[in-house]
């Protein structure tokens, strides 16, 4: 079976990648990840400046997930762009890089910066942290998507994608998909980011499991799978011209396979690779195969966006 894709003028020997926010903060985790056998790669994503993050612990495995709100900790967008310059690009793995600004000002700084360094990798641009106290999840706000893509398409001219917040409303998947298709050069969405602000509760010490935020946090693994695929679907059917690539409970072939099912042009993984390390994409990229091979598909288009309704 062959299990490679090109989207955007990047070619992927399988669709598999991180997750931004997992195994991607230091080049060392970004090597590990290019090292093993995953088709691309993802930076974590990055600020003006340097940030700390918030107090730890800060993640935590749940018993069928995860639940984070590290707080952007990250090396500021000069370590990740510099990164991106060392970067064998003709190495056959795709770099992502991911921008997630504090502000749209410190956006559009650094999208200028990964513009004037025309470099081949693709932005995602992340409208969905949900881990800065005080500060609202963009990708939740319409017009506050609206402008600050406007502005942002001003600034970056080459295609970009959007790092999407799960939503739970058909009206809002209409609003945001009329909101994104206004924009011709946004080419892609990655749905999704964390469920935000859960909370995971250790029944032995009556306790939260992380420090921010009172113990809220965003939710991740087995527990979203459902809202990822929805998310997918949606967008999958929406956008016009647009990829969506999926995010959200992929541990294993199967998962993998849904979400291109979906609609999915290629596959994230964050939680799972968290917890079971770099070796998680050559399991989960033969399981996929597996499966396919089963079915009798020989390419993932043959079954890309192809679920069945009743
Ligand atoms: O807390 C984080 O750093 C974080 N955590 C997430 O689950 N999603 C995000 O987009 C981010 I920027």
């Amino acid at each position: 079976v062959d299990l490679s894709v090109s989207w955007l003028g990047v070619n992927m020997e399988n669709p598999l990648y991180n997750a931004s926010g997992v195994m991607c903060r230091s080049r060392e985790e970004l090597d590990a990840v290019a090292a093993s056998a995953a088709g691309a790669l993802i930076t974590k994503s990055c600020t003006l400046l340097p940030r700390e993050g918030n107090p730890e612990p800060r993640y935590a495995k749940a018993p069928h997930g995860s639940i984070n709100s590290m707080g952007l900790p990250n090396a500021g967008y000069q370590y990740y762009l510099d990164y991106a310059k060392a970067y064998d690009h003709q190495g056959g793995k795709p770099l992502f890089v991911s921008v997630s600004g504090m502000s749209l000002e410190d956006n559009l700084e650094m999208l200028a910066a990964f513009r004037d360094a025309d470099l081949p990798c693709l932005v995602e641009l992340n409208l969905s942290c949900p881990n800065l106290p005080g500060k609202p999840q963009i990708g939740y706000d319409f017009e506050a998507s609206s402008h600050v893509l406007s502005e942002v398409v001003k600034v970056y001219h080459k295609p970009f994608g959007v790092k999407l917040p799960p939503y739970f409303d058909p009206v809002h998947f209409a609003e945001m998909a009329s909101v994104l298709n206004s924009f011709p050069s946004l080419k892609y969405v990655t749905c999704i980011n964390s469920v935000g602000n859960g909370l995971v509760i250790d029944l032995d010490s009556e306790s939260v499991v992380i420090k921010p935020k009172g113990g809220l946090g965003g939710i991740g693994g087995d527990y979203v799978l459902p809202t990822a695929l929805a998310n997918v679907r949606e967008f999958y059917r929406l956008l016009d011209d647009k990829h969506v690539i999926g995010c959200g409970g992929v541990k294993s072939g199967r998962e993998a396979f849904m979400h291109i099912l979906a609609g999915a042009t290629a596959v994230q993984v964050g939680t799972c690779l968290y917890e079971e390390g770099a070796a998680c994409f050559a399991r989960i990229r033969d399981e996929l195969a597996a499966l396919m091979q089963q079915k009798g598909y020989a390419t993932l288009a043959d079954f890309r966006g192809k679920l069945k309704t009743m």
